[in-house]
């Protein structure tokens, strides 16, 4: 395992020159991997293995929308696709992708399937941490792991057709065979990650929770929404606060900042942008820190777990979820968002 240097702190990292694709192909050899679940990861996770030529089956409910995208995946039921009781008892590893809140109501029929020897796979400290609340407790004679790829499914797939990798963070929670560690890193390998990052369940589910409500996603879109509303008041076009807000900052400098950090991209642009930006960004950050504070402080208090338990569960979550995302879709920033991107190149 590689040590390498954090901004001054050492950590572990694999690298796929140090455990390649051809290690974990001869590890996982005699594995049945059964992906359960095709909703995001699991298509990103189930075709990346597959094109690595692991032994992968997909586990997932007949008569639903992401079997038939499994089947047109390549995916053949009876030999690579199964109900998911079925593959839960073929697979040796079982690879729990279904959503955070129907691992709960699926468990006790995980759980039947957990014999001595195989292993649990999971890509969120989700279920194991807040077990108190999800009631998963898995079999003492079981490897129990987590492989969590550091953004969409979708990316994923995508980075692993470019032929680049999506970091991972992994974190071994219980070693009953002896092997959990190797069994873990081929997983992360085959799956497509770029690099594979240590660390625990409940460091990974922490702060991936408070992540994707922080800058990830909730606090991205309320800081455009804010700054667009207020150009909006005053008198500026659609058109003008859109790309002053969203368009300039994805297309033009985040890509910069990606390349090569903040000074780069402040380097980049005018001394006047820099004057501003570096007057401004302390200010932004003391004004935002209480809420993060209190956003992680309530992850920790699991009362996010909590939140996400009791809406996910809901037999009409997907109806109401579709309700708050068309609020956003109508907004008038993103329908504004729709007229400009369609004038990008590869859209028109
Ligand atoms: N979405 C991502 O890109 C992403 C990124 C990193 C980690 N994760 C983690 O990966 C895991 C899977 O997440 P996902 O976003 O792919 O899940 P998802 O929400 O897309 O759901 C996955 C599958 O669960 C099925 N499902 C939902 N409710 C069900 C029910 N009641 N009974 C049976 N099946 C049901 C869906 O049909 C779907 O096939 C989670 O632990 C998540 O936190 C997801
Ligand atoms: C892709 C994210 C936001 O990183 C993931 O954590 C998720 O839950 O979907
Ligand atoms: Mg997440
Ligand atoms: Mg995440």
């Amino acid at each position: 395992m590689a040590k390498l240097n954090f901004g001054g702190v050492e950590e572990n990292v694999v690298t796929r020159e140090e455990f390649p694709l051809q290690k974990a192909q001869e590890t996982l050899k005699d594995e049945v991997v059964a992906v359960i679940g095709y909703g995001v990861q699991g298509p990103g996770q189930a075709l990346n293995q597959k094109d690595n030529g692991i032994n992968v089956i997909v586990g997932q409910r007949k008569n639903s929308k992401s079997w038939d995208k499994a089947v047109a995946d390549g995916f053949v039921p009876g030999e690579t696709l199964f109900e998911i009781e079925e593959a839960l008892q073929k697979g040796t590893i079982i690879c729990y992708l279904l959503s955070d809140a129907a691992q709960i109501e699926y468990w006790p029929k995980v759980k039947q399937h957990l014999t001595a020897g195989k292993a649990l796979y999971f890509s969120h400290g989700f279920g194991i941490t807040f077990n108190e609340r999800t009631g998963i407790v898995p079999p003492a004679d079981v490897d129990v792991f987590l492989v969590a790829p550091k953004g969409s499914g979708t990316s994923l797939r995508r980075m692993f057709l470019q032929d680049r990798g999506l970091n991972s963070s992994f974190a071994v929670y219980q070693d009953a065979t002896g092997k959990a560690r190797e069994r873990v890193t081929a997983l992360g390998i085959a799956i497509g990650s770029g690099y594979l990052f240590e660390t625990d369940f409940k460091k990974e589910v922490f702060s991936d929770l408070a992540g994707e409500r922080g800058t990830l996603m909730g606090a991205v879109q309320g800081i455009f929404a804010a700054q667009y509303d207020v150009l909006r008041k005053n008198g500026h076009s659609p058109s003008e606060a859109f790309n002053e807000t969203v368009e300039e900052l994805t297309q033009s400098l985040m890509p910069l900042v990606a390349e090569n950090g903040m000074d780069w991209m402040y380097a980049n642009c005018s001394t006047t942008a820099q004057r501003g930006a570096l007057d401004w960004w302390k200010r932004f950050r003391d004004a935002t820190s209480p809420l993060f504070e209190e956003l992680y402080d309530n992850v920790a208090k699991g009362n996010e777990a909590q939140r996400s338990i009791d809406s996910n569960s809901k037999p009409d979550y997907r109806e109401k979820l579709e309700v708050e995302l068309t609020e956003l879709r109508e907004s008038e920033m993103w329908r504004a968002g729709k007229t400009v991107r369609s004038l990008r190149p590869e859209n028109n």
